[in-house]
């Protein structure tokens, strides 16, 4: 018996595995929950192999045969159950963290622990922190704006009566980039080349080593993630960046604690100090929280923003309604977040570029961390996930009339006619709009990426025209339920004489 070979050891082990996995699904709740695609113990592999490209249409099938109910879709190593309608999607985003859980989603969907590091998963002031930030967005709009306008003017050096062609992706992560690390930093740090290739490389490496992670065994993970190795070396480029900074505001806090002091910046970094429990209080800790915020807000926005900029250059006739519109209340009113929430077109074509081109054909993504039963019977046991069919919500007839159609004004000409136009704005979130997600884990920080992308979209409407390169309209990527932008498409810019300033 012990003589056996390695090869051997290893076979009976696998062929273990394999009985107990098989054990278990024959005996899981989920076997009573519809299968769109093969749902057998093997042939299930193959639907998982369909899902990478054609889940929009698995989503249609499942949401037109079971709505109300819900069904499920094979990934490799579980299942992904959607529920629809609004009674269930509801239960979905009330149900309590302890039973449906964001943060062991992101623990496990991204590997959390290692690609964004520990202090992801055992402390969540960051939360707090961008709560308050968004409080702060009057107060931080004249340095939103001038950040807009310092990258705009390095990175698209467009003339007058000349177009330039514009890698679109790749400007905007930078705006992103920057706009977002003026508040969260300041200046000089939103500026340094390395320390936004940091930012906007940490997400993507994060993403993609989590892909990895999560494909392989349990017990290789800390070996595997050791080579790939995105959390340690980012952590400590940020801590070689932004080191000096944090120690000398740990310095200041220390001398004066919350009260207000010369020059006390109104940052992120003084919401991270005052959010903070003592023993978090670390030059290391902080800047972990800092690449986290990162994480969750430049990607994210970024994808968004870059819909947007083709969503124009697509559709010129937009353009000039929206001008006039920023113009007479930037005549009447200055610039400022309050003006901008005046501007319904822009706020629209925000909106409606956003429900066509979510960064996901699914929302409000929870694992169960115990048996969890919908109202309708359907039970996820604990270890399993669900998930909301957004995309069939977003272009659902009884939501949106024409759905499939891009309608920028859709929701200006809603709120025009509604008294109660808080309604229907970009940052609304509700049963037919999931793009923040919903209930408790609602994205707090949707509140400023609405006004960023506002304000840059303002400042390219008043500055340039834009136009798509000819021949070469850029294409919407899905892999799975995940949806992207072309990340290489070039737009065509051209400098105009703005009217405001
Ligand atoms: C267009 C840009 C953005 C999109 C589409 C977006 C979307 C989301 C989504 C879908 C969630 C999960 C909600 C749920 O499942 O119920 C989320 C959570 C979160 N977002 Fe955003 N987000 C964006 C920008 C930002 C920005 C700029 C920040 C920070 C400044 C931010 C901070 C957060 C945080 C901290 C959470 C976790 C909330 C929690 O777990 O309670 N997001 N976001």
């Amino acid at each position: 018996m012990l003589n056996l070979s390695i090869a051997t050891w290893g076979g009976l082990f696998f062929a273990g595995y394999l009985l107990t996995a098989y054990t278990r699904s024959q005996r899981s709740p989920l076997n009573k929950v519809p299968t769109i695609g093969p749902s057998g113990f093997v042939t299930s592999y193959y639907g998982f192999v369909k899902s990478l490209f054609y889940a929009r249409e698995m989503l249609k099938e499942g949401y037109e045969k079971y709505y109300g109910g819900s069904f499920k879709i094979a990934m490799p190593t579980h299942w992904m159950v959607m529920v629809t309608g609004p009674k269930l999607t509801d239960e979905l985003r009330r149900a309590p963290e302890d039973q449906l859980s964001i943060v062991d989603t992101i623990a496990e969907g991204i590997q959390g622990d290692y690609t964004l590091g520990k202090e992801f998963r055992e402390n969540h002031y960051h939360i707090l922190c961008v709560r308050t930030l968004v409080r702060q967005l009057d107060a931080m709009f004249p340095d939103m704006q001038d950040e807009i306008a310092a990258t705009f003017s390095e990175l698209v050096p467009a003339k007058k009566g000349e177009w330039v062609s514009v890698p679109a992706n790749k400007t905007m992560a930078q705006v992103v980039c920057r706009t977002n690390n003026r508040l969260f930093v300041g200046l000089p740090f939103c500026r340094d080349p390395e320390y936004l290739d940091l930012n906007i490389n940490y997400t993507m490496t994060a993403v993609k080593a989590g892909n990895i992670l999560g494909h392989i065994p349990v017990f290789l993970r800390p070996l595997v993630s050791r080579i790939l190795n995105s959390a340690e070396s980012s952590k400590q480029l940020a801590i070689r960046l932004l080191g000096p900074m944090i120690q000398d505001r740990l310095e200041k806090f220390e001398r004066h604690g919350s009260m207000n002091y010369p020059d006390k910046p109104n940052d992120l970094v003084t919401f991270l100090l005052e959010h903070s429990e003592p023993r978090h209080r670390t030059v290391r800790d902080l800047a972990a929280h800092i690449l986290i915020i990162n994480f969750v807000a430049i990607h994210t926005t970024v994808m968004a923003m870059t819909h947007i900029l083709y969503d124009l250059a697509s559709r010129p006739e937009y353009a000039e309604p929206m001008r006039q519109e920023i113009i007479s209340i930037i005549q009447d009113e200055g610039w400022s977040k309050s003006s901008i929430g005046k501007m319904h077109k822009v706020d629209s074509f925000v909106h409606e570029s956003q429900r066509l081109s979510p960064p996901s054909t699914t929302a409000l993504l929870r694992r169960a961390v115990k048996d969890y039963t919908f109202s309708d019977g359907t039970t996820i046991p604990a270890g399993q996930y669900v998930c909301a069919t957004a995309h069939m919500i977003h272009t659902d007839q009884d939501n949106y009339p024409n759905p499939d159609q891009f309608e920028g004004f859709r929701f200006a000409d809603l709120r025009d006619g509604d008294r109660e136009s808080s309604k229907n704005q970009a940052i609304t979130v509700g049963l037919d709009y999931l793009i923040f997600g919903g209930g408790y884990h609602t994205c707090p920080g949707r509140f400023s990426a609405v006004l960023l992308m506002k304000t840059i979209l303002c400042h390219i409407l008043l500055n340039y025209d834009v136009k798509l390169v000819e021949g070469s309209p850029p294409k919407t990527w899905s892999v799975g339920v995940l949806v992207m932008p072309d990340l290489k498409a070039h737009v065509l810019f051209r400098r105009r004489t703005s009217i405001v300033s």
